[in-house]
């Protein structure tokens, strides 16, 4: 059974459709990508599942648990955690700080009361920001940031951990070192679903990738199911299953960094 199991979720913005009937699942030691145009519903799924949205129809299951009405909270401490778009980390602490405030706050939801310093350190080096450990969080690069906001995540030892384009601003070597990390904690059991518009990293390191369009999940399999689905390369580039040369614009997926923007309309 599926860690996470999203079924015939619809959320409705008046008019708008943001997320249309939407299946898809994420497993426990597995990479899942949510991959899809700007404007298809990719972070409304996730306040789908995080709790921050509630669906106007359908439903959420994690580990096995109905937890569609269940508030954000409660999802926390089931094991659910999340990085945002937007960095959300204390700008005035220190990185070292941040991590600590997150990782006594998950240590206090356990009930569990033990000294921070060792857990901390270790998930600093993890992420590879430990030179970082002094700094003000609002001074440091975005990429750094990024790999903090991951590290607080950890500190709360997620089962489910929901990656909102946590690639953006990370320069190469940067996300190749991430991807291995990912891989890294999903051999750990963790189950990682992710966000992302880069689409070598989602390509090189994704187990499943669910495809997005218009609120619809249009396409869910490996990357290379996925690199060779012809509706996918239409969504993403605005080209016909019988268009001479959509075969080598399919094989192009993958070896572009950013995926061009397509917006909802
Ligand atoms: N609170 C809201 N009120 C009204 N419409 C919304 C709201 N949130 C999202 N939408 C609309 O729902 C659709 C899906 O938006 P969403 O942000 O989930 O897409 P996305 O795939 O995450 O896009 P991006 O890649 O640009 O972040 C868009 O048309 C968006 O304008």
């Amino acid at each position: 059974m599926p860690l996470l199991e999203v079924q015939d979720a619809v959320v409705r913005f008046g008019g708008v459709v943001a997320v249309n009937e939407a299946n898809f699942t994420a497993e426990a030691g597995r990479i899942t990508g949510l991959i899809g145009p700007n404007g298809a519903g990719k972070t409304t799924c996730f306040n789908v599942i995080t709790g921050l949205q509630k669906p106007t129809s359908g439903t959420v299951h994690f580990d096995g648990r109905n937890i569609t009405s269940t508030p954000v909270h409660r999802r926390a401490r089931r094991g659910m955690a999340r990085t945002f778009q937007r960095l959300e980390a204390f700008g005035s602490l220190t990185v070292r700080d941040n991590v600590r405030v997150a990782h006594d706050i998950a240590a206090g939801f356990r009930g569990v009361i033990r000294p921070a310093g060792a857990d901390v350190d270790a998930l600093l080096e993890r992420v590879g920001i430990s030179d970082y450990a002094q700094e003000r969080a609002d001074s440091i690069p975005t990429g750094t940031a990024r790999l903090l906001e991951l590290a607080r995540c950890l500190a709360s030892e997620p089962r489910l951990l929901l990656l909102d384009e946590p690639s953006s601003g990370l320069d190469d070597r940067e996300t190749d070192a991430f991807g291995e990390l990912l891989a890294s904690l999903a051999s750990e059991g963790t189950a990682i679903l992710m966000v992302e518009h880069d689409m070598d990293l989602v390509m090189s390191v994704c187990d499943t990738i669910h495809v997005l369009d218009f609120g619809s999940v249009i396409a869910s399999g490996t990357p290379a199911e996925i690199r060779a689905d012809a509706t996918v390369q239409k969504a993403y580039l605005g080209y016909s299953d019988d268009v001479e040369g959509t075969r080598s614009d399919l094989d192009a997926i993958g070896d572009t960094t950013v995926i061009p923007a397509v917006e909802a309309s």
